[in-house]
Parts: structure tokens; C-alpha cells; sequence
């Protein structure tokens, strides 16, 4: 079956990011498990080759899929990876005492697919390391794939994989229900908050917590993260976050 890629397909609106890979054909097999299931936006954090998108290894594991590779973004930072981004998902093997709210793949896969506003990006570990708890902890939700509890840790090629078709399964089940009942897009009220603003919005609100003398930056204990799985269970839209941004200077005017 063809799908139609809208604008608003999560063809378009999923993007995959790779943070601190080591080896080329891991991101050339990420390249080929993409663009089998009808994905293109692939962004690389800090690889460890520089030269990652045309090392040979990448481009023999990408076997036809070197059109993702070359259009493939390579930044320093996290935070440049997830630029435009509403709905940031770490994907990892190992859950976390502080972590976001944990999903299974097919429960991400119909929540974005379903939620035509919603750009999303899907965040994944080095080979050795995993994920670093500060990028699991800013994401708003933990997708784990449910494996075997002796031996969970999957290839990263084969959990990205995992991720897109499911994605795929769920837009071809979309497509089915709209041709057979004329549903049509459902949407979100307002405009998601991308992560940029709702870094900005923690950052705001940690410094008014700070000058009211409810933070002691000295001790912070877990006050923010904390704090940061509540809003991410949120799904926060703009004015959300304008709010709590207007509340933040408000402490900081009261307390000058
Ligand atoms: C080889 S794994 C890294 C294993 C690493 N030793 C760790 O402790 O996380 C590479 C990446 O694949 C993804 N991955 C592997 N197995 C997974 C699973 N069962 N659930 C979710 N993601 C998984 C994660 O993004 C992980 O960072």
C-alpha cells in the first residue's frame, strides 16, 4: 500500500537523533532502517568519527539508503539536534529512578502519529554508554522496548528499526480508518511548546524559585528534575509555557 505524505504525515514530522555513535556502520544501518519504512530526517550528535557520514563502513551498511546519509545533519549539541522539536522521546534500555514517563514503541508511535501538530524527535544512546541521564531526564517521555529482562540491550540499528516501523504500522493504520470512515485530522488546541521553550521555561522558573528562597542552589536536591517530569506529563502548548513564564517574573519582581 502507497501512503500519502502530507505535510502533516509523521513521515515529515519525526525526526531520528543519534547522540555520540562510535561506529560508521551502526549510522549507515540507522540510515537503511529509516529510509526502509519512509523516514529521512536523521540529525548525528558528536560522533565519534568526524568523517561518520562518509566513513566507508557508514556507506556499506546503508547499502541504498545513502541519500539519508547525505542529507544527514552532523551538531555538537543536543539542543541543535532537537531545534523545531515539540515532543522529545530518549530511547533507552535502562530505566532510570528520575526519568519522564515511560512508553512502550506502539504507544509512541500512535501518539505522534495521531497528533498532526506535533513535531517529534526520537533520542538514542551511544553503543557503549547509552543515553546520559540529563538528556533522558529534558526528554518528555522514556521509550523502552520491552525485551528480554536478561539480555535487553538491542543493537542501535535494530532499536531504531523497531521504532520507525512501528511508526509506519500506525500511519498505514491511520490511513485505513480515514479511507473507510472520512475521519478526519483531530489535532491539538493550541500550538505545541517546542523544547527550546520549554528549556527556557525551566531555566526562568528555576531562577525564580532560586531568588524566593525555595531552591538553595548550593543544595538542589531533586527539586527541578522533579519538576520536570511533572510538565513533561503535560504535553505543554505556548501559552502554558508563557504562563509559567509570567508567574516566574512575577516571584522575581515580588522578591526585588
Ligand atoms: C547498544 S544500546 C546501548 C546500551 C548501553 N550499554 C546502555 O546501557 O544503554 C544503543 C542504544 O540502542 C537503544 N536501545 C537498545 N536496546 C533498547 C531497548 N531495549 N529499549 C530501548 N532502547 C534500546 C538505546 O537508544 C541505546 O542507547
Amino acid at each position: 500500500m502507497n501512503l500519502t505524505i502530507s505535510d502533516t504525515s509523521v513521515f515529515k514530522r519525526l525526526r531520528i537523533v543519534l547522540v555520540d555513535t562510535s561506529h560508521p556502520g551502526n549510522i549507515g544501518a540507522v540510515a537503511r532502517a529509516m529510509k526502509t519504512m519512509g523516514f529521512s530526517d536523521l540529525y548525528l550528535v558528536n560522533p565519534r568519527f568526524s568523517d561518520a557520514l562518509t566513513h566507508p563502513e557508514a556507506i556499506a551498511f546503508a547499502s541504498g539508503a545513502q541519500d539519508i546519509l547525505s542529507a544527514a545533519k552532523i551538531v555538537d549539541k543536543i539542543e541543535d539536534a532537537l531545534l523545531g522539536c515539540h515532543y522529545v522521546a530518549a530511547v533507552s534500555a535502562r530505566l532510570r529512578e528520575f526519568s519522564p514517563p515511560i512508553m512502550n514503541p506502539r504507544d509512541f508511535a500512535d501518539k505522534v502519529v495521531n497528533s498532526n501538530a506535533l513535531s517529534a524527535a526520537l533520542v538514542f544512546g551511544s553503543e557503549r554508554y547509552g543515553l546520559p541521564n540529563e538528556i533522558v531526564l529534558n526528554s518528555n517521555v522514556l521509550i523502552n522496548v520491552p525485551a528480554n529482562p536478561d539480555y535487553s540491550s538491542l543493537n542501535l540499528a535494530q532499536a531504531v528499526q523497531i521504532l520507525v516501523y512501528e511508526c509506519r504500522m500506525q500511519s498505514l493504520a491511520r490511513e485505513n480508518s480515514s479511507e473507510k470512515f472520512g475521519v478526519s485530522d483531530v489535532g491539538f488546541q493550541g500550538e505545541m511548546a517546542s523544547s527550546e521553550q520549554i528549556e527556557g521555561m525551566y531555566n526562568h522558573l528555576e531562577q525564580a524559585l532560586i531568588e524566593i528562597d525555595f531552591l538553595d542552589p548550593e543544595n538542589p536536591k531533586k527539586l527541578m528534575p522533579r519538576l520536570k517530569r511533572l510538565f513533561s506529563r503535560a504535553q505543554l502548548e505556548v501559552e502554558e509555557v508563557n504562563i509559567m513564564r509570567g508567574i516566574s517574573k512575577k516571584m522575581m519582581d515580588w522578591k526585588k
